[in-house]
């Protein structure tokens, strides 16, 4: 077993002309898990992608990758495979003839390997993906979703210690999603970590069990997804009663618990409202609102917890904002 982790980020900082991507980030990604990146638009979730793939270097602080520390030389650090911004494929190749390609190229790195072998190899990642059907098509016809699957499938033949990925599920359908997830959880269980980046918090709570969230650049959370949500002090919920009216007069009574108002929360003529509170305040709703001796129908978040974290977290949680979340 490992005892480094896979990634130990101290004091870097990375500056992109006078912008300041990366902020003195201090970090640590244990192996054997998925970690999600997340935060707003130019946190610098990409720019720490990109310093872990060896395509930009830092330009203050140390990065080790898999234990060993990384030179400010651009280049992929050994046992590291992923991308960002789309895998760079050749389009008038085969998914198969591309994959080949790749072993051939590794082959020259590692020593000459059997035909067979690398075939083998390329058929296992295919399978693993689920594009063993369309392997012998031309990836120019191609949709995106193939094109991240085939992207992963790339990122798979070298057996990483760290994948790192830039919204993987990207173009996916439903099932497409669920066999990439499968994927990269199963790598994460035989001992490599896995770094994603996305804004997709359904996602991130499905496969993550660790998140860091980003936020001008610098770290305002990294742990276990459960205690990020726990972090977020209030929650939303939409309620609806047998009757509306007397359910708010008594939301309105409950300590703690706030009636946020504003049409985009609702539908039209909900007789539903949104009471916004702790969770201990919005135990106590329920209890007055059955003590009333109202029939409670429905009580759900109106945003995850984690979603409802990011915004408290990155200050964007007032009401106008909050409505994102709302589907
Ligand atoms: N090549 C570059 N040249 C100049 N500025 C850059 C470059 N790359 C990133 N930046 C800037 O660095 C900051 C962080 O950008 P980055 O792309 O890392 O954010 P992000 O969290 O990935 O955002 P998004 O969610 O929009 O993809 C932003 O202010 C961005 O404009």
């Amino acid at each position: 077993m490992h005892s480094s982790p896979a990634v130990r980020l101290r004091g870097v900082t990375k500056y992109f002309g006078d912008v300041v991507a990366l902020d003195g980030v201090d970090l640590d990604i244990p192996r054997g898990q998925v970690h999600g990146l997340v935060g707003p638009n130019g946190a610098g979730k990409t720019t720490l992608l990109g310093l872990l793939l060896g395509l930009s270097v830092a330009d203050k602080g140390t990065l080790e990758i898999v234990g060993a520390p990384v030179d400010r030389v651009l280049g992929i650090p050994d046992g590291v495979a992923g991308f960002v911004d789309g895998p760079g494929l050749y389009p008038s190749l085969t998914a198969r003839q591309n994959l080949m390609a790749l072993t051939g190229l590794r082959g020259r790195k590692a020593g000459r390997r059997q035909a067979a072998d690398r075939r083998a190899e390329v058929d296992r990642v295919l399978d693993q993906v689920g594009l063993v059907d369309v392997a012998d098509e031309r990836l120019r016809g191609y949709s995106l979703g193939m094109r991240q699957r085939l992207g992963l499938a790339a990122a798979l033949l070298s057996t990483p210690q760290l994948l790192v990925l830039d919204e993987p599920s990207n173009g996916l359908d439903p099932a497409g999603k669920r066999q990439v997830f499968r994927v990269l959880s199963e790598l994460a269980a035989q001992g490599a970590a896995v770094v994603i980046s996305s804004h997709h918090m359904d996602d991130l709570a499905a496969l993550c069990s660790e998140v860091t969230l980003l936020a001008g650049g610098r770290v305002v959370f990294t742990g276990p997804v459960g205690k990020l949500a726990a972090e977020s002090g209030r929650l939303d919920y939409r309620v609806l009663t047998s009757d509306g009216a007397a359910a708010r007069h008594v939301a309105l009574q409950t300590p703690g618990i706030e009636v946020v108002t504003g049409e985009h929360l609702l539908e039209p003529d909900d007789e539903a409202f949104v009471a916004r509170g702790p969770v201990g305040a919005v135990d106590e709703l329920v209890t007055r609102i059955v003590g009333a001796g109202l029939a409670l129908r429905e009580l759900r978040p109106v945003v995850s917890p984690l979603e409802a974290a990011f915004l408290s977290l990155t200050g964007a949680d007032d009401p106008t904002t909050s409505q994102a979340g709302v589907r």
